[in-house]
């Protein structure tokens, strides 16, 4: 099959996409392409959208707004050629049958089927082919659920928090199964709360906040829009005073915190995209950090500082809104206030 140039340069695309659960707005204004080859990890908290998003990628949902498409064409298109496979946290397994025949017969039914032994070994799970798959553990279960995902020969990998459940040491088999996936040029995307597998398995990390993306970028990236490093030193009095303005015109500093008493010990923390930098200026500026310390963020720290960040952002935004609604009101009432005087 010949694939035009568009089609190899998308294998999904997210275009002014909202989908609503009554007053919910599940996810909104989301554009997003996903490109050949790429391991996308998905964050957000309890509630920001990951399984909705994975769910009209897959058109399990329907979109209120804008449009999603999978290798250029329509979801459902691209899954009954056999394109897409997905290891999803809803929907049981059936139940009166083995495990080997269940993996057979995803492989039968899938359009670019692979063989079931190979399936089997990739997936971790030869030694459960025997078992009925009612009385597997769940992290067996979930090692079953990803040999269905794996059944076929599939261009894009979905899987909505595919280790929930699975030990360590089944984690990194299952990470181990999935890299060689992403090796033989297959497109993984996949939901997680688990931030160190984001920052070691992804190539790229996508945070989405109360349905809207507010992140895309490597873990590095993520990292740096956080501020990636944090700076901590102590003033003392001793040193000469404190101008706090010099703190918060640092060129890296993303955020400044000073805590102490301005007649004592003052502790300062910066959270920092050019620690070098700051340090630099610092010193230049004649002030006496001591104590310093300079750490890097974990993407872990990362993500609750730009989730953090977003919903000061969104606080300040309903706050703002609300002082233009009250304005308004209050202009509203000094209208009438004097349109009754001058009728008077
Ligand atoms: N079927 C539904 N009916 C009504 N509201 C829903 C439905 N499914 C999800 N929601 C709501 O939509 C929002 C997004 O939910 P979604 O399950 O997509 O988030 P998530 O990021 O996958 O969350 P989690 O990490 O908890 O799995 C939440 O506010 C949720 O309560």
């Amino acid at each position: 099959m010949r694939t035009t140039t568009a089609e190899r340069a998308e294998v999904a695309s997210f275009r002014g996409v909202g989908k609503d659960y009554g007053r919910v707005k599940a996810v909104e204004g989301l554009d997003l392409v996903l490109r050949p080859g790429e391991t996308v990890a998905l964050l957000g908290p309890n509630g920001a959208g990951k399984s909705t998003s994975l769910d009209l990628l897959l058109g399990l949902r329907e979109p209120d707004r804008g449009r999603v498409e999978l290798f250029g064409g329509s979801p459902r298109a691209a899954i009954e050629a056999g394109r897409v496979g997905a290891m999803l946290q809803s929907g049981g397994l059936m139940t009166d049958v083995k495990v080997a025949e269940l993996v057979r017969f995803a492989c039968d039914v899938h359009p670019r089927g692979r063989r079931p032994e190979e399936v089997l070994a990739e997936a971790g799970i030869a030694d459960l082919a025997g078992r009925r798959v009612d009385k597997l553990s769940g992290g067996q279960e979930q090692r079953v659920r990803f040999a269905l995902a794996i059944a076929g020969a599939n261009d894009l990998i979905v899987l909505d928090e595919p280790t929930t459940g699975m030990d360590v040491s089944v984690r990194q088999r299952f990470w181990a199964a999935m890299r060689s996936q992403a090796e033989a040029g297959r497109t993984v995307l996949f939901a997680t709360h688990y931030l160190e597998e984001a920052d070691s398995i992804a190539d790229r990390v996508l945070v989405l906040h109360r349905g809207r993306l507010i992140a895309d970028g490597t873990s590095a990236e993520i990292k740096a829009k956080a501020g990636a490093r944090r700076i901590a030193f102590e003033l003392h009095t001793a040193d000469g005073p404190l101008d706090e303005s010099v703190l918060r015109a640092l060129p890296g500093a993303v955020g400044v915190d000073v805590s102490g008493r301005p007649d004592g010990v003052r502790t300062v923390r910066i959270r920092s995209t050019d620690a070098d930098a700051d340090v630099a200026t610092l010193y230049r500026a004649g002030l006496y950090p001591r104590g310093l310390e300079v750490t890097g963020l974990g993407l872990e720290q990362a993500f609750l500082t730009i989730t953090g960040d977003q919903d000061r952002q969104d606080d300040n935004d309903r706050q703002d809104d609300r002082d233009d609604r009250d304005d308004r009101d209050d202009r509203d009432d000094r209208r009438d206030d004097t349109r009754e005087e001058s009728t008077r």
